[in-house]
């Protein structure tokens, strides 16, 4: 039998799973690293931390694996999107990783615009500047840390230092350049103008190439390290959005995913880089060789529950938390929660927002106030939909994936606030999916990604939305996007007494 191993990159975790030729997971292990905060806003991480436990989650892997590990035949990554790691002219990381969900860049943000042009730079990169984009992060380093802005020779994303690592190879897929905002999307180049605009040499950027391209073998040290095969062969992978794109099969149009990991996105398949969403939505190069999908963006979707629990009910499990929010009526017995607790991205690109519960009474418990931040945490979700339905997208099924995908409760709540079917499929990794397959196609199991689908992916469980639910959460949704503007100022006055 013959194996691959789709290893998923992810902001609190990699998690790597071992997939065999019928696109069974055999074996799954997780490693854990922390985040650096040293203030609000700032996100970091050290990149030999994900070296290291993806080395280690490799080893349990082969240890734990009965055969020879030469069936093991490559491996693929899926990585947490937009991170800067810098490197130097011997390929030493210069700095922490500044993190997507770090938002100290808004001042750069503005600079983008003024020296690009609004329109021009959405016109190219098919994107906002946003806080949580590459460009700006390398602009604050050049800014405040102009000594290691100096050594720069060349600058990759989270799961292309470790690739690097494992093979020596340097590279960039065209899924992940998407997201730093240096990408030409639809021509699928790095921008001479940007960088020039900007002062940026183009020469920090590296090589592009596609998802499943075969980048050579893992190195002797690294075999020795993880009990893996000399021989077993490495494909580039992409951004986890789409590598969970290809892992949920939206590999054509009309497919749409929704996740709820610690970020929620929702996205849909896009057959060409030409559709303008005027960068109401993010729009990126897919995994899949020439096609691109569109995407809005909650900032903190599990990150919100994950904050509920630890702060209220930190001794209960997600399970023991979630029991009974079933039997709490549509709408929390009127309290309404906005996720919006480490600022927003779609439809309000507003790094400074917070989130409100609205409507608290003393008769609410712990079961509402959970259900609450579920329909929340939905309804945001549910506004990239809207986005996506005024532009003529046809939206009447829904895959849903990523841990929230494992409350029923919650995927009932999904069906009934977007007016669609959702699907859940038997395996809710959809970004470690997406790698394996990428791995599984570029090793020429298949003779394309749909093909690869077809055998891999299979649906678990489907729900229909309930009409009488579709008809409270109409009414309640336009309550929930009142919310966002009335309490803008409030927020904004209240920026002064955040430390
Ligand atoms: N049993 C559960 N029911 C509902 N949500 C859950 C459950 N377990 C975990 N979650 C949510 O899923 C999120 C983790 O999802 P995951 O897809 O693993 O995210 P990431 O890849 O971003 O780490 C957590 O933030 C949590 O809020
Ligand atoms: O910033 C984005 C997408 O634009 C995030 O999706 C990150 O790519 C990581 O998210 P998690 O998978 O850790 O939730």
């Amino acid at each position: 039998m013959s194996f691959v191993i789709g290893v998923d990159l992810g902001t609190s975790a990699v998690k790597l799973l071992l997939v065999n030729k019928k696109g069974e997971v055999v074996h799954e292990v997780s490693r854990e690293y922390p985040l650096i905060q040293e203030k609000t806003g700032y996100s970091e991480q050290n990149p030999e931390d994900w070296v290291t436990q993806t080395i280690d989650g490799i080893k349990e892997l082969t240890t734990t694996f009965p055969g020879d590990t030469s069936e093991i035949e490559g491996l693929s990554f899926s990585g947490q999107m937009h991170g800067l790691v810098l490197l130097d002219d011997q390929n030493k990381v210069l700095r922490n990783a500044i993190l997507w969900n770090d938002t100290r860049t808004t001042a750069q943000c503005k600079e983008i615009y003024q020296s690009v042009g609004k329109e021009r730079f959405i016109s190219i990169t098919k994107n906002l500047a946003l806080e949580g984009f590459t460009l700006p992060k390398l602009l604050w380093v050049k800014e405040h840390e102009p000594d290691i802005y100096a050594k720069v020779k060349t600058f990759v994303l989270p799961k292309d230092y470790v690739r690097y690592r494992l093979t020596g190879q340097i590279h960039m897929d065209y899924s992940d350049a998407a997201g730093t905002s240096l990408l030409d999307v639809a021509a699928k180049e790095w921008s001479k103008e940007i960088c020039e605009q900007l002062e940026i040499s183009i020469s920090i950027c590296p090589q592009l190439i596609e998802s499943h391209q075969n980048v050579g073998k893992i190195s002797l040290e690294i075999a020795n390290q993880t009990g893996l095969s000399v021989d077993t062969e490495v494909f580039a992978g992409g951004a986890d959005n789409a590598c969970g794109a290809i892992g949920s099969g939206i590999l054509s149009e009309g497919k749409t995913f929704a996740s709820i990991g610690t970020s929620g996105v929702v996205l849909s398949y896009e057959p060409t880089g030409t559709k303008d969403y005027e960068g109401k939505v993010h729009y990126f190069n897919h995994g899949e060789e020439d096609s691109y999908y569109a995407m809005g963006v909650t900032l903190a979707a599990g990150h919100s529950l994950n904050w509920f629990k630890k702060t209220f009910a930190n001794e209960l499990s997600f399970e023991q938390l979630l029991d009974g929010v079933g039997e709490v009526p549509v709408g929390s017995n009127g309290l309404l929660f906005t996720p919006y607790i480490v600022g927003e991205r779609t439809p309000h690109a507003d790094s400074q927002i917070r989130g409100s519960f609205v409507g608290m009474d003393s008769s609410h418990t712990l079961k509402e106030f959970a259900r609450a931040v579920l329909e929340g945490i939905t309804f945001s979700l549910n506004e990239s939909i809207a986005i996506f339905r005024e532009n003529g997208k046809q939206i009447d099924t829904v895959y849903s994936i990523g841990g929230g995908a494992k409350n029923h409760d919650w995927l009932q709540m999904q069906a009934d606030i977007f007016n669609a079917k959702i699907v859940k499929l038997k395996s809710e990794q959809g970004p470690g999916m997406g790698a394996a397959m990428l791995a599984a196609y570029g090793s020429g199991w298949f003779h394309s990604l749909k093909e690869c689908a077809e055998v891999f992916l299979e649906d678990a469980e489907t729900f229909e939305p309930i009409e009488e639910n579709v008809k409270a959460y109409e009414q309640l949704f336009i309550l929930y996007k009142k919310v966002y503007g009335d309490t803008k100022a409030l927020n904004d006055a209240l920026m002064a007494f955040r430390k």
